[in-house]
């Protein structure tokens, strides 16, 4: 019988530069998958808050002084030397010289196409989260029109875009999805379409999204590129992992004519949802702005996911 061992705690960092391309380092020789590579990190000290575990390893290990980051992802992975339970952050500015100081090697990398390898095994989902950008723009053509809708991705298409009309029959969405499809996917944005996975089979999409209901009745993860799955708690959160889903949306974060009723989370209460973190990239949803992104990184989230916000 395997022992009941302890979990190691770790905190690494992505360094973010301002075109897009983030930080990889390898594994010093003499470490556990030495010659693989991972975000610069190590172990939280006793005492230490991961925040300042993360400043310590950067400067230890490559002489830089991180300035601002937020937390991300968060995932425990069983290896043969330890459990270690993963706190990924994004850093987004520094200062100081690279100073190689434990004779590593580092690479800048552009998300969705790396050139070096091979990866720590827990890391490769987190590359995915990697290629998401930071604003989800959900299409709401029920109450705004599709004009308007098709309009705006033709002038600033955005990275990605979430067909999601809840009165739309088969034809008819599979009509709007090829029109957004057409503006968005020449200019490098991913389109993912909330549907019956069914009704989208050979559709010019990179990705199924699924209702909280349609995740939960969901026994295997659709053959798409990307999943995304709507959560509200914590059992939906679990599935979707299990599942094997690459993003999450939660919300509403704040009041939205979408929910009338029910009382929206805040950003503690976001938090809360996401408990001892999320292994996944979750979208903050409801009632949000672009001008709501740098809460949003502060309370855990991969961006915003804007429905009317997205098209005004
Ligand atoms: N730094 C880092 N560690 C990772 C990543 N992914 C991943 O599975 N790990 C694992 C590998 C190790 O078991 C553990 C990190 O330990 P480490 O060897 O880097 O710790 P450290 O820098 O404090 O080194 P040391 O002082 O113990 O020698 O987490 C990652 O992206 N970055
Ligand atoms: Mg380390």
């Amino acid at each position: 019988m395997r022992s009941m061992s302890k979990i190691v705690d770790v905190v690494a960092g992505t360094l973010i530069a301002a075109d897009g391309r983030f930080l990889l380092g390898s594994r010093p020789e003499g470490k556990p998958y030495a010659g693989y590579w991972e975000f610069p990190g190590g172990k939280i000290e006793p005492g230490e808050t991961p925040f300042e575990a993360l400043r310590r390893e950067f400067h230890e290990e490559l002489g830089i002084t991180v300035e601002a980051a937020t937390p991300w992802l968060t995932k425990v992975h069983v290896y043969e030397h330890a459990t270690v339970r993963l706190r990924f952050y994004r850093v987004w500015s520094w200062t100081g010289e690279f100073e190689m100081r434990e004779g590593q090697d580092i690479a800048w990398q552009v998300p969705g196409e790396l050139t070096v390898g091979p990866m720590l095994p827990a890391n490769g989902p987190i590359l995915k989260a990697l290629e998401l950008p930071a604003v989800l723009a959900i299409t709401c053509a029920h109450e705004i029109g599709e004009d308007v809708i098709l309009a705006s991705l033709a002038e600033a298409p955005p990275a990605a875009v979430l067909v999601r009309e809840p009165g739309y029959q088969m034809e008819e969405l599979a009509r709007f999805v090829r029109e957004v499809s057409a503006r968005v996917r020449p200019a490098g944005g991913k389109v993912f379409a909330n549907a019956d996975p069914a009704w989208l089979e050979g559709l010019p999409i990179d990705g199924v999204h699924l209702s909280e209901a349609r995740l939960m009745a969901m026994d295997a993860r659709p053959d798409f590129e990307w999943v995304g799955a709507s959560v509200h708690g914590r059992e939906a959160k679990e599935k979707a992992e299990a599942l094997g889903a690459d993003y999450l949306l939660l919300g509403h974060v704040k009041p939205t004519p979408t929910h009338p009723d029910s009382a929206p989370l805040g950003w503690d209460g976001f938090e809360c949802r996401l408990a001892e973190g999320c292994p996944l990239p979750v979208y903050a949803l409801g009632g949000l702005s672009s001008a709501d992104l740098a809460d949003a990184y502060a309370h855990g989230a991969q961006g915003v996911a804007l429905m009317r916000g997205a098209w005004q």
